[in-house]
Parts: C-alpha cells; sequence; structure tokens
C-alpha cells in the first residue's frame, strides 16, 4: 500500500514547524544579540539549527569578533561548521560571564519555567545558560504549556551516574514518580542513551508540576509537586548529575547571571506570526 497520502500531510507539518522555528529564531537573535557582544552560548537541538544559520547570515564582520559556547557535541558541531570561534566554559575565568545563551527547551510554562533534555542534553546546557547574563529560549508552539507535564509527556529527563540508575529509579519511585526509565539509545543501537558526558538519562513521569502549591497541602502529598519543590528534591538525590527541570530565578532577577529561566521565551507559530512570553508582559505577540 502506498504511504503517499497519509505521509504528504505529516511532511507539510512538518515543514510549517520548522518554519516557524526558523521564525522564532530570527526574532530572537534579532532582539537579543547585540553587536557588541563577544561571548555566546549556543544550546542543542533542533531550534537551535535555526538560531546558529540566523546568526551566521549576520556576515563575519559581526560574528568573527565574537566566541561561541556549546552546550554538547551537536553544538559544538554546528558553530564549527559556521565557522564560528569555538570556545569552552571550562576556559572562562571564575566570575566571567557570557553575554547571551539561546537554547531550545520542551516544555515551557507561564512563569517560564523549562523542561530540557528530550535530546539527552541538559548537563551542560544548564552550564551555559547559567554562565551567561540573559538566557533566551527558542522553540515552536507545541512547547508552550501551563503546567510542565501536560505538553511534554515523556517525563522529566534526569541526567545519572550509570552505577546509582537503580538507587535513583527507587528513589524517584518514592517520590510519586508515575513511571521512571532509562531511556534507550536511539534506533539501532543497542543499550542505553549514552549523553556527551557518559551518563544516562532516567525520563520521570510525574503528576503535571504546579507553580504553587494548594493551601494546606505538603510538597509531594499524593505525588503533585511544585517545579521548584521538586527540582530541589531531584537535585538531592545521590548518584543524580543534574535534571532538565530550569527554575527559580529568570535572568531578569539575576542581572549578573546565574539564572536557570530564560529572560524571554520565542515560540514560532503555525499561522506565521512569533509569540514572546516574559514574565512581566505573558505571551504576547512579539
Ligand atoms: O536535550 C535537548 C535540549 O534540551 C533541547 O534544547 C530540547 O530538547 C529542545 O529541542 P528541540 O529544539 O529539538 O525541540
Amino acid at each position: 500500500m502506498s504511504t503517499t497520502p497519509s505521509s504528504a500531510p505529516d511532511a507539510s507539518a512538518a515543514q510549517l514547524i520548522e518554519k516557524s522555528k526558523f521564525l522564532a529564531a530570527n526574532r530572537a537573535v534579532t532582539e537579543h544579540l547585540s553587536p557588541t557582544y563577544r561571548h555566546i552560548g549556543i544550546g542543542s537541538g533542533s531550534t537551535v539549527i535555526h538560531v546558529v544559520d540566523v546568526i551566521s547570515k549576520l556576515g563575519a564582520n559581526i560574528t568573527s569578533p565574537m566566541t561561541f559556547y556549546p552546550t554538547g557535541d551537536q553544538s559544538r558541531d554546528l558553530i564549527q561548521a559556521a565557522g564560528f570561534r569555538l570556545g569552552y566554559i571550562s576556559d572562562l575565568s571564575p566570575g566571567h560571564a557570557l553575554d547571551v545563551c539561546f537554547d531550545g527547551a520542551d516544555e515551557v510554562d507561564p512563569c517560564l519555567n523549562l523542561i530540557k533534555g528530550g535530546g539527552a542534553c541538559l548537563l551542560q546546557e544548564k552550564l551555559v545558560a547559567t554562565a551567561a547574563r540573559k538566557f533566551v529560549c527558542v522553540a515552536d508552539s507545541r512547547k508552550i504549556s501551563n503546567h510542565l507535564g501536560t505538553a511534554w509527556k515523556k517525563g522529566i529527563p534526569i541526567e545519572v551516574f550509570p552505577m546509582a540508575v537503580p538507587q535513583v529509579l527507587g528513589e524517584l519511585e518514592r517520590l510519586g514518580s508515575l513511571s521512571a526509565q532509562v531511556r534507550s539509545g536511539l534506533p539501532g543501537k543497542a543499550g542505553a542513551c549514552v549523553t556527551d558526558n557518559g551518563l544516562r538519562i532516567v525520563d520521570a513521569v510525574f503528576k503535571p508540576l504546579l507553580t504553587e502549591l494548594p493551601e494546606g497541602k505538603q510538597e509531594g502529598e499524593e505525588g503533585v509537586w511544585t517545579v521548584d519543590g521538586l527540582a530541589r528534591r531531584l537535585i538531592e538525590i545521590p548518584g543524580v548529575a543534574e535534571h532538565g527541570l530550569f527554575y527559580g530565578k529568570s535572568g531578569l532577577e539575576v542581572e549578573s547571571g546565574g539564572a536557570q529561566k530564560p529572560v524571554a521565551a520565542y515560540f514560532g507559530m503555525e499561522d506565521g506570526s512569533v509569540m514572546v512570553q516574559t514574565l512581566e508582559k505573558g505571551l504576547v505577540k512579539a
């Protein structure tokens, strides 16, 4: 049986999504990359490909004085393929901040909390985002959400030391995770997914995460958590290197860097428009 009739709409839907990612990237770079900047963080995933493409089109006059810092193997390759100067955050002197970091997300809530790590990158992403004075998120409309865990249903990605996996799985169950499993490698690769840091990813599904606890409720009661409550609890588990919840203060509140939440999230919409979400204005047309 031919697959053409059913695959054709899928192909055009995928093209629309790619176009929307490009539009969001274009807007984010236009509004947040000053030509005076010298140190730029580049995140991971399919949306960031458009970010690099847009920056590249600015031309060497603008980009050659800049150094670009990757969040993993994929973004390192993107930076090199674009002919940009590559730097590593491990070479930054203490207290030295990047000017801006652009990265994608798997889900974004109204407080700009994020789930990241759907592509197995999160530890280096958190390091680069928090090393930047300004973290800007770029995504498409599928990532907009009222509560983390409702749009991205595969679970919170957690980067775990291999020897700690059984203990971490047990602890996640105790915390009320509805399902927690070690992520498999790519199709055709036997065994688990191995991160750029040589670690494993555990995907842990929880009930949708709240931004505030209902009155009289305790964190974790009946498996109900706030983003902040669960994020703090997860990082306390021995054997967890990092998790994919980006939470806490936003870049606007921490001017010198150190914020996990972006100053703004740009979403490419299917109708060709771009929406931008900030703490001050909420979700509005860019
Ligand atoms: O692990 C991957 C990263 O956190 C990505 O930034 C995230 O998964 C979003 O990726 P994409 O832009 O492909 O949706």
